[in-house]
């Protein structure tokens, strides 16, 4: 069983892709976070920006099968057969993410991308895999298409992750109270380190989802 919290259609706001239309298919709960705001003072990530809990949003719920989940995404899927792209995210998609899941998807032309937190493995089958590392989370996925760092974050500093096998590398300015200084922080740093570039959350400046 999948549990979903929302399913729609929009731009990818974010890092390489962004612009390119896609299905968001975001998974309910996260190992990082419970998702409540009482808890989100102790937990391990503690600036989320999502509301991933329950399966009670716009094409949200629980579908028991992978053909299940996947004609659902495809029935969000406005184009053609041509550049059908997926994003999976949420919460944590690698907790409900499996080869029946991913396999399903190929099968309709969807093209598969997965946003993570990078601390559970993803299947090599997955076409874009973007890895967004959290301080204080064991990293278990070292390599992948796209490194995006939320940034700044104590205590984890983009020099840490020079190791990592990733074909772009972003830096993304922490959204909250403080995004005007994080943004400038974020052009600083990639003024300085010209292997870094911006990603900035441009569905958030349209006002799109
Ligand atoms: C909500 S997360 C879901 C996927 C996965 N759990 C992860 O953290 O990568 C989607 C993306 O939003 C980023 N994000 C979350 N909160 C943010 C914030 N306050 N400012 C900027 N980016 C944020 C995450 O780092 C991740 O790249
Ligand atoms: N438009 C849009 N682009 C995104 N890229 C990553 C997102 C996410 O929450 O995973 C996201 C999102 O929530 N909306
Ligand atoms: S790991 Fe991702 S979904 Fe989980 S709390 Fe952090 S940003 Fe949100
Ligand atoms: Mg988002």
């Amino acid at each position: 069983m999948y549990h979903v919290k929302e399913i729609f259609l929009t731009l990818q706001g974010e890092g390489a892709n962004a612009g390119r239309a896609a299905v968001f298919c975001r998974f309910a709960g996260c190992n990082l976070w419970s998702g409540r705001e009482v808890d989100r003072s102790e937990a391990t990530c503690q600036f989320c920006d999502t509301d991933f809990v329950g399966t009670d949003g716009t094409g949200g719920g629980r579908f028991g099968t992978a053909p299940d989940l996947a004609s659902a995404i495809l029935s969000n899927w406005a184009g053609g057969e041509n550049e059908r792209f997926v994003v999976l995210t949420g919460g944590e998609p690698m907790l409900q993410v499996d080869a029946a899941l991913i396999d399903e998807l190929h099968r309709l032309c969807f093209e598969v991308a997965i946003e993570t937190n990078g601390t559970l493995p993803v299947p090599d089958t997955v076409d874009w895999i973007c890895v967004s590392p959290k301080s204080g989370a064991k990293l278990q996925q070292i390599h992948g298409h796209e490194l995006k760092l939320v940034y700044p974050q104590p205590g984890l500093d983009p020099e840490d992750l020079a190791y990592l096998d990733f074909g772009h590398r972003y830096v993304q300015p922490m959204d909250g109270p403080d995004l005007a200084a994080n943004t400038a922080a974020a052009v600083a740093y990639c003024r300085k380190h010209p292997e870094w570039r911006l990603s900035l959350q441009t569905h958030k400046l349209i006002g799109i989802a």
